[in-house]
């Protein structure tokens, strides 16, 4: 099986006269913890939603595990393995911590719609699986004494993390986290990072992320791709890019995120 999980192919999106992204080209390795950062405008969310089928690229393709994705809905791409967090917290407000954490984990479940209406041994059986893996997922996270409040009854930091558990409970291979750390104060971005690294470790998991905080990319990525103006401006380890003179001059300025 190849080392590359993931793979943008020149990958380029057009929005009227504005090219967000140009000719993108990247390739993020099996296991590895990758990060996307840019300035604002850079174009990094719209490669995420090029990446997962919300857009479709207006050139280029993206390749997971050497299969192209081309013309795959978001919902197909994620039962391919890819899985994904959004910048504005996407959740259901007034369900539960549990029931939101269940909902996603129930878009991969094998039993058919006449197991759930008899009850059938295999639905129960499915039904118990799920709720442990989904409260195991809550207890790493530090949420499963909040799992059957509302959850917007969380603070901010919280409906954050609830969202990667709802990502993790899809089984993904790769999940993308569109900054993780939005809101969060330093400790709860300190914690979060250690819980990344330990999420990677114990599902064996490839994970691409964009974050301006410069702390918690350097912390924890590998390997880092560097966007301005929707070009792939550098990439490298955490060293390299610091030390690189393009990013530098293309951060010149908003040093609000340095
Ligand atoms: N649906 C859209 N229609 C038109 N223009 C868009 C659309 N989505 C994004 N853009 C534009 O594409 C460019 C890149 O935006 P994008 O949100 O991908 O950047 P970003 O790097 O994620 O920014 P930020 O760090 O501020 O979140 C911006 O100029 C933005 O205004």
């Amino acid at each position: 099986m190849s080392d590359v999980l993931l793979e943008a192919k020149t990958i380029t999106m057009q929005f009227g006269g504005l090219k967000a992204v140009c000719a993108l080209d990247f390739k993020v390795h099996r296991g590895q913890l990758a990060g996307l950062i840019g300035p604002n405008g850079a174009g990094k969310t719209t490669v995420f939603n090029m990446l997962t089928g919300v857009y479709q690229p207006t050139q280029g393709e993206v390749i997971l595990e050497g299969q192209s994705l081309k013309g795959l809905k978001p919902y197909e791409i994620s039962k391919r393995g890819m899985a994904r967090t959004f910048q504005n917290i996407r959740l259901f407000k007034g369900l539960t911590v549990l029931d939101n954490v269940l909902i996603a984990g129930h878009q991969h479940m094998k039993y058919m719609m006449v197991d759930s209406i008899l009850q059938t041994q295999r639905f129960v059986k499915t039904e118990q699986e799920l709720q442990e893996k989904c409260m195991n997922l809550l207890k790493i996270f530090h949420l499963e004494e909040k799992a059957h409040k509302p959850a917007n009854s969380l603070p901010y930091g919280e409906q954050r993390k609830l969202e990667i558990v709802r990502a993790l409970a899809t089984d993904p291979k790769i999940i993308l986290l569109d900054e993780p750390a939005a809101g969060m104060n330093h400790s709860e971005t300190h914690h979060l990072m250690e819980t990344i690294a330990k999420i990677r470790e114990q599902f064996k998991l490839t994970v691409l992320l964009i974050e301006h905080d410069m702390k918690l990319v350097m912390g924890i990525c590998e390997n880092i791709f560097v966007l301005d103006h929707g070009v792939k401006i550098e990439e490298g380890t955490p060293e390299q890019v610091q030390g690189s003179k393009k990013v530098i001059e293309a951060y010149l300025g908003v040093e609000e995120h340095a």
